[in-house]
This record gives C-alpha cells, sequence and structure tokens, in this order.
C-alpha cells in the first residue's frame, strides 16, 4: 500500500448563497497522478484554491502527510510542499527566465543578511547551489537556450515549463497543475504528459491536476475525481470514469 499524501475530507466552500463545491473528499497517495473533471463552473478551481491555502474552506479538513493544512496562507502550505500553478501563466514577465528560478529559491536558503555582505563561504555555498538548481532545471524542461530571456517573451508553452520548473525547484511532494494543457498545441501535449510522468517518475511525487483536455486525463491519471455544480459524482480509474452514465450525463446534460 503506498502512502496517502493529501487528504481532504468533506470540504465545503460556500460565496454567500452558492455551495461553489460541497462535500468533497479525496485522497492522493505517493506517487499518484490524480485528476479533478468536470463541466465549467463544478467547483474545481475552488478546490484547488482550498487546498492551496488561497481559501479558508467553510467546512472540511485537508492534510498534507498527515499534518492539517486547513486554513493555512498558502506561503506556508507551499513551505510544506505544496506548490501550485496557475490557469493563466503567472511568472515575472519582466525576469529572465534564469531569475525566475533563482527568485523562486529565495525563501528556501536561509544565506541570511550578514553572511551576504560579508560574502561568507555559507553564502557563496547557497549562491552555487541556487545557480546549479536553476540550470538543471532550465535543461530538465528543455529551456536553458531561453535562460536570459525576458520570461514574458518566451512562446506560451515555454512559459507553461518555466512555471512548472519554478514549483518543481522548492522540491515539492505535491504538484498541483491548474489546466496545465490550456493553449498547447497538439504536440506540446503530448511532451506535458511525457513530463508529468518523468516528475512522478524521477522525483517520487504526486501530482493533482485540473484539466479539461480528456486525452491527456484519460492517458496519464491513475484515478479521476468528476464534479458537477460543486458535488463529487464519481471517483476512479480512467475506464470506470469514462464508462460511467453520471459522467457522460454530467458532460453531454440530459436528452
Ligand atoms: N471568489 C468567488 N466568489 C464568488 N463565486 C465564486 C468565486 N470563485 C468561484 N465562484 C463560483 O463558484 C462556482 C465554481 O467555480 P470554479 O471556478 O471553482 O469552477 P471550475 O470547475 O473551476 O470551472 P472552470 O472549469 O470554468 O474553471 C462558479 O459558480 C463560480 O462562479
Amino acid at each position: 500500500m503506498s502512502a496517502t499524501v493529501l487528504r481532504v475530507d468533506s470540504l465545503k466552500m460556500r460565496f454567500g448563497g452558492l455551495l461553489a463545491v460541497d462535500s468533497v473528499s479525496l485522497q492522493v497517495q505517493q506517487n499518484e497522478v490524480f485528476a479533478i473533471i468536470g463541466p465549467n463552473g463544478a467547483g474545481k478551481t475552488t478546490v484547488f484554491n482550498c487546498i492551496s491555502g488561497f481559501y479558508k474552506p467553510t467546512e472540511g479538513n485537508i492534510d498534507l502527510h498527515g499534518k492539517p493544512l486547513t486554513g493555512l496562507p498558502s506561503h506556508k502550505v507551499a513551505q510544506r510542499g505544496l506548490v501550485r500553478t496557475f490557469q493563466n501563466v503567472r511568472l515575472f514577465k519582466k525576469l529572465t527566465t534564469l531569475e525566475n528560478l533563482l527568485v523562486a529559491q529565495h525563501t528556501q536558503h536561509e544565506s541570511n543578511f550578514l553572511a551576504g555582505l560579508l560574502n561568507l563561504p555559507s553564502y557563496r555555498r547557497a549562491e552555487r547551489k541556487t545557480m546549479e538548481a536553476a540550470l538543471f532545471w532550465l535543461d530538465f524542461m528543455g529551456i536553458r537556450q531561453y535562460a536570459n530571456r525576458e520570461a514574458g517573451t518566451l512562446a506560451y508553452g515555454h512559459q507553461r515549463r518555466l512555471e512548472i520548473a519554478r514549483c518543481m525547484i522548492t522540491k515539492p511532494t505535491l504538484l498541483l497543475l491548474d489546466e496545465p494543457a490550456a493553449g498547447l498545441n497538439p504536440q506540446e501535449k503530448k511532451d506535458l504528459a511525457g513530463l508529468i510522468n518523468r516528475l512522478r517518475r524521477e522525483f517520487d511525487m504526486s501530482v493533482l491536476l485540473i484539466e479539461h483536455d480528456m486525452s491527456l486525463i484519460m492517458g496519464i491519471s491513475d484515478r479521476i475525481l468528476v464534479m458537477e455544480h460543486g458535488k463529487p459524482i464519481v471517483t476512479g480509474e480512467p475506464d470506470v470514469v469514462r464508462a460511467d452514465p453520471r459522467v457522460i450525463k454530467a458532460y453531454l446534460g440530459e436528452e
């Protein structure tokens, strides 16, 4: 049995009179790729926002590696090893590709101000490590040739890769990807599937994603949760989900 990384129990999120998330429970296991799908407005992003600390849930519990996350702000959640991307890529667009990866590590390295001022060996060591990690991820993502380009000028697919690199450089145990295939061409989508598989295989991590691209989802997910109108309607392996009449009805509507 693999270990449970993330446990979400009876999550509810209310916006005024709207119950946007209604009693959602899910568990993500170590090394698992778990997807949340559902029609527009089903509540997927709201679940993500609750898990990643952008919203404080109205009710319910969220644990990461058995420790409560519920209500922690997003930077604390990230320090615990849970990081995310966004539907619309969020990078420092005026910084270079490399600088984006250096800045991302800023909160990790505790080289203090005085050590920096005096240029102590501990500071130089930390700086070197930061640079090595940035170059590693530029190579891994195949974007090293753009290291000195402003991030905002990269092709969209490369910006998405840079955003994932920026998450990975903080060494997360759980990566949340919010519609990672949006705006990608068919080849980039294939590459993305390969990338997600490599991440989990080589870094022993778990991935939770929201996605509308069904062929990507069916190809890479171990399990899928389908939501409709804020409620979970089915959780299961891709083949089970694909054949479930409730899922077909949620997507196609009633005759
Ligand atoms: N901050 C908010 N304030 C008020 N209502 C919100 C807020 N965020 C989301 N909602 C509402 O909650 C419901 C669920 O929205 P959510 O964005 O979570 O759906 P989704 O499944 O991610 O949709 P999509 O696939 O279109 O991104 C929608 O009716 C939306 O209008």
